[in-house]
Parts: structure tokens; sequence; C-alpha cells
């Protein structure tokens, strides 16, 4: 393990273009998920995808930075459970899966963004 290079995450999602394809499947899988579709009424989703891309690429090891609000700050005004957390997780990899990310790959990435879900949850 020690010897993965350090974008890996980034490289096997297959770059940004492989990225923003992820992003693209993962979006309509979210709002068409009634655990969690109802939380994003009103959210601009062209601008998330954005961010989530620049987000991806960023834990990935790849060459962008994050732009958007830190991960309490995005989510504290909503009512976001364990659960939920979960179910946009499991979107996520159904969208790398149809992708054609690798399950280690796919693994790394969610192993990730395991560590913000006390700052996503919040209920
Ligand atoms: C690992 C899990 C998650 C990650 C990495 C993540 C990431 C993000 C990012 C990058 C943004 C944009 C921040 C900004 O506006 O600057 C965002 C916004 C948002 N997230 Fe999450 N999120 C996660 C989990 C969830 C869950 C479980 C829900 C609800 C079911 C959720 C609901 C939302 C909503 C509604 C917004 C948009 C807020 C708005 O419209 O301004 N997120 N998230």
């Amino acid at each position: 393990q020690s010897t993965a290079a350090s974008d890996e995450v980034f490289q096997g999602m297959g770059g940004k273009p492989g990225i923003e394809k992820i992003v693209q499947i993962f979006l309509p899988i979210v709002l068409a998920d009634d655990r969690i579709k109802d939380s994003f009424k009103d959210t601009d989703m062209e601008r998330l995808g954005t961010l989530l891309a620049e987000q991806f690429c960023h834990l990935g090891g790849g060459p962008c930075k994050y732009s958007g609000k830190d991960m309490k700050t995005a989510h504290e005004d909503f009512i976001i459970t364990n659960a939920q957390f979960n179910a946009l997780a499991e979107d996520l990899q159904l969208a790398m899966e149809e992708y054609g990310v690798p399950s280690r790959i796919q693994n790394k990435l969610i192993a990730k963004l395991a560590p913000m879900q006390r700052e996503v949850v919040t209920k």
C-alpha cells in the first residue's frame, strides 16, 4: 500500500474527465433516491456537481483545489441522518461502478469520505 502513487484514486477514477462523468452519473441517481432526494430540492445541482468534482479530484490526490464551503458549514442548515449519509455513499458507489472504477479504488474514495460523516450528519 505504501508504494501506491499518491494520485492513484484520481487516476483510478479516470482523471478529471472520468470524475466529471462519474458526477454526471451520480447526481441523477441522488435525485432519484427517495431516501435523500428531498434534501436537494432547492439546490443548484450544476454548482454542486462542479464542487463535487473538485472535491473528489482533490481527495483522490489530483491537481484540483476545492473551492466550496467546508463540510460542516455546507450541511448544518439541513437535517441529515447517518442513514442518509450511507445512502449517498451507496449512490456514489453505484455511479463509480457504472463508470467502471475498480472496486479497490471505489473503496479508497469512500474511505476518504467516511471521516466527513460527523461533519455532514446533523441529526
Ligand atoms: C460524504 C458525503 C458528502 C459529501 C462529500 C458532500 C459534499 C458536498 C459538497 C462539496 C457540497 C457543496 C458545498 C458548497 O455549497 O459550497 C455539498 C452541499 C450539499 N450537500 Fe452534501 N455532501 C455529502 C453528504 C450529504 C448528504 C448525506 C446530504 C443529504 C442527504 C447532503 C446534502 C447536501 C445539500 C442539500 C447541499 C447543498 C446545499 C445548498 O444548496 O447550498 N450532502 N455537499
